[in-house]
């Protein structure tokens, strides 16, 4: 009987993170009589990635096989236009921590998770792997995207330079069960979840979303995210560099259509119920005018994105009816982040 690997998943108590334990664990126990995932996780609390000796401590307790590098600072525009430090440093530090422990440690294979705001503000759309690096940056998010294309650059080096399989995904805007509902530092799809099903139940007239309405993002539900993650990491070397190149190694992982945020905000509504009026605060940014990814590489490959934007905005706020239940003070829908 074949052993499984072990399997470090960085970040599992995350939205992401928890949808790749979900997708491992369910991908090894379809294959009949193959061992459930060997899965190897720490908690923030027991385990801070910025801390170099004790991210070396573990993987040397732990000697993980592979890696999927899920943690990470996290949070929507207003999070990211006001704690710019935060998102820089503490990604660079878990990311190069993690990366370097584990070529030391001898782990050869390892997926990074990165995002669609690596690429120039006003690539061409729909955006290709070949678009980044070709201009500037989302100034509300420039510090966490420099972050997350160093990541991309770890990867490829550690690829060239020590023959490693460090692969890269660049997920486009995320959602869904696990996912973060602060009230303002949160993405838009858990805020406008958490706005509309309070003025439900308030019987609020109107609520107000942010921006002009008018920017458009691509939304893929985490799951379809995780399968995505899987899915990479399954496919022979030979085959994810012959679709890849040595330095531009990432493959974006999109649904295949975006919608404008008014668009968006009118199905939120109507998951959570909400049947009064919406309007426009011009007056909060709306960031880049659109973030609609290319995702024929992994699309040639063989994966396709399966739930639709309705179905998953329903998934989404059965979610959180479930957290907000579960907590009467509302304190699991107000983490900090
Ligand atoms: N959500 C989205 O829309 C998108 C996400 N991504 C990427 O996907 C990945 C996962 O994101 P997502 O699941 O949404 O994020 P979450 O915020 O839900 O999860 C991040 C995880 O990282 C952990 N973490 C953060 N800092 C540390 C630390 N210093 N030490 C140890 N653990 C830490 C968190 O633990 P704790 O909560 O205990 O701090 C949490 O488990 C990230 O790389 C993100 O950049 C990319 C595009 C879009
Ligand atoms: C995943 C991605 O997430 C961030 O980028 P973003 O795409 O701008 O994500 P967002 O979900 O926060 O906003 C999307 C749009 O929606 C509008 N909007 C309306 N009303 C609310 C609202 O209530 N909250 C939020 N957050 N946005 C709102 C908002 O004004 C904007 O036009 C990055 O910083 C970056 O880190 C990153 O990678």
């Amino acid at each position: 009987m074949s052993v499984s690997p072990k399997i470090y998943v960085a970040g599992h108590r995350g939205m992401v993170g928890s949808a790749i334990v979900r997708a491992l664990q369910s991908s090894t126990l379809c294959r009949s009589g193959a061992p459930a995932a060997n899965i190897v996780t720490r908690t923030h609390a027991e385990l801070d990635l910025t801390n170099q000796a004790a991210v070396n401590d573990f993987f040397t307790q732990e000697k993980p096989d592979q890696v999927y590098l899920a943690a990470a600072k996290v949070g929507g525009i207003h999070a990211n236009n006001t704690y710019p430090a935060d998102f820089i440093y503490q990604n660079l530090m878990m990311q190069a921590n993690i990366i370097q422990a584990a070529h030391q440690h001898g782990v050869q294979k390892m997926l990074f998770l990165g995002s669609s705001c690596i690429y120039p503000r006003m690539a061409p759309q729909p955006m290709t792997e070949q678009a980044l690096l070709t201009g500037l940056l989302e100034p509300t998010n420039e510090p966490y995207a420099i972050a997350k294309i160093a990541g991309i650059k770890l990867c490829e080096s550690y690829n060239r330079q020590h023959g490693r399989d460090y692969r890269s995904v660049m997920p486009t805007n995320l959602y869904g069960p696990g996912d973060n509902y602060h009230f303002e530092n949160s993405h838009v799809i858990p805020a406008l979840i958490r706005r509309f099903h309070e003025a439900k139940l308030a019987g609020a007239p109107q609520v107000a979303i942010w921006g002009t309405g008018t920017p458009k993002r691509e939304f893929l539900y985490v799951d379809d995210m995780a399968a995505a993650s899987v899915f990479v990491m399954s496919l022979p070397l030979s085959t994810y560099q012959a679709n890849t190149a040595p330095m531009c190694s990432h493959i974006n992982v999109g649904f295949g259509s975006d919608v404008t945020i008014a668009e968006v905000a009118h199905a939120v509504s109507q998951a959570v119920g909400y049947q009064g009026q919406i309007s426009f605060d011009a007056s909060k940014p709306d960031g880049p005018p659109r973030k609609w990814m290319d995702s024929t590489r992994l699309n040639t490959l063989g994966w396709q994105a399966q739930v639709s934007l309705q179905a998953g905005l329903n998934f989404a706020y059965q979610d959180f009816l479930t957290l907000w239940e579960r907590t009467p003070r509302r304190e699991g829908i107000n983490p900090e982040t």
